[in-house]
């Protein structure tokens, strides 16, 4: 597993070391037991943003929820922005900002007193919380919603109003709960720039669970994978998708006759040989490293005399990294 990725500017600010959360359930007589988290080890820099995706029911909420002290754990031990998360959990939770699934604003308070409040709750003055508030919401792109009720917002003012809250008293960790859930595309992308900035004009070092394949490939300098309580990959984007698989590769003959020629001669460059799909005209198979191998077959189709109608070649997506770890398409639970 790579540990350090390249938005990585300092030591470790979340060591956690077996980590597990046991939940026992009563009904009646019966007594159930779920393994949420089975003992997680995870490790993230200062300055990373790390993306932490999982089927649903896969533990990150309730991993998010041990580490930001909202939930005890039955096991393991942690170290989060200085702090040892058992023994210190007032020191984890002033130095961490934490914005849950479903936000904490209350709809009917005023945004800029609501943010002002929740500032003082977390020990800084209200002079402090004001000119936070006030600078955050000129970043977060809130300007002149100081005195509005959240209830009157848009979905992704809104959002922004939580990110604003679980900001405002400057924290250098933030956890982020699926943030842009809900979110029209053109908010989502918005609300991406606004949590890249904190990284890059703040610092911060930001962890956040999301269902969007599209939102961790953009946003994350790492991601990790979570399935049944364990976590199966910690890597960049760009590294999980070289290891899972080749690039797709598609050739459409423009003669159907000669499909299995070309098949033949596509088979050899295939991850699998025994794996090369035809279907008519069409040929299909995974190819590490496509690009190095199709100005050969081209030529040697050329050779042969078979024309193409056309080749297209598709990049392993983190979908089909998330089906190979997981057996399951994030896509079909988003
Ligand atoms: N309070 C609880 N009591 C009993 N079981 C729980 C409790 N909270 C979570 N679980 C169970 O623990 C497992 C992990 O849940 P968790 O919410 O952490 O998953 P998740 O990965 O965040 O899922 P989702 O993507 O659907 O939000 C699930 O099987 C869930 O039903």
């Amino acid at each position: 597993m790579k540990r350090h990725s390249p938005g990585a500017r300092g030591g470790p600010v979340i060591e956690a070391h077996g980590l597990a959360r046991t939940f026992t359930t009563k009904r009646g007589r019966e007594t159930t037991e779920v393994k949420a988290v089975a003992g997680v080890d995870l490790t993230v820099d200062e300055g990373e943003i790390v993306g932490f995706l999982g089927p649903n029911g896969a533990g990150k909420t309730t991993t998010l929820r041990m580490l930001t002290t909202l939930l005890s754990p039955t096991a393991g031990t942690a170290t989060v922005a200085g702090h040892d998360l058992l023994r210190d959990p007032v020191g984890v939770r002033r130095s961490i900002g934490y914005v849950s699934q479903s936000g904490s604003t209350s709809p009917v308070a005023l945004a800029g007193e609501e943010i002002v409040d929740h500032g003082m709750l977390y020990g800084i003055s209200r002079r402090q919380a004001e000119t936070r508030g006030r600078e955050l919401f000129d970043q977060l792109d809130l300007d002149g919603l100081w005195q509005r009720k959240p209830s009157t917002m848009s979905g992704g003012q809104r959002r922004r109003l939580d990110i604003a809250m679980g900001l405002v008293h400057d924290p250098s960790l933030v956890f982020l709960d699926e943030p842009t859930t809900g979110l029209d595309p053109q908010a989502r992308s918005n609300l991406w720039t606004h949590i890249s900035d904190l990284r890059e004009k703040r610092g911060s070092t930001v962890f956040l669970t999301t269902h969007y394949l599209d939102e961790a490939d953009a946003l994350c300098d790492r991601i990790l994978v979570i399935d049944h309580g364990s976590i199966v990959a910690s890597d960049t984007p760009e590294n999980l998708k070289r290891s899972v698989a080749g690039d797709l590769v598609e050739l459409v003959v423009s003669d159907e006759a000669q499909a299995a020629v070309a098949a033949e001669l596509l088979g050899h460059d295939a991850d699998d040989p025994a794996e090369v799909e035809v279907q008519g005209a069409s040929i299909q198979t995974r190819v590490r490293d496509a690009g190095t191998h199709l100005p050969r077959l081209l030529r040697e189709l050329d050779a042969r005399g078979i024309a193409l109608t056309s080749i297209e070649v598709r990049r392993p997506t983190l979908d089909d990294v998330f089906l190979d770890l997981t057996g399951r398409s994030l896509r079909e639970e988003a």
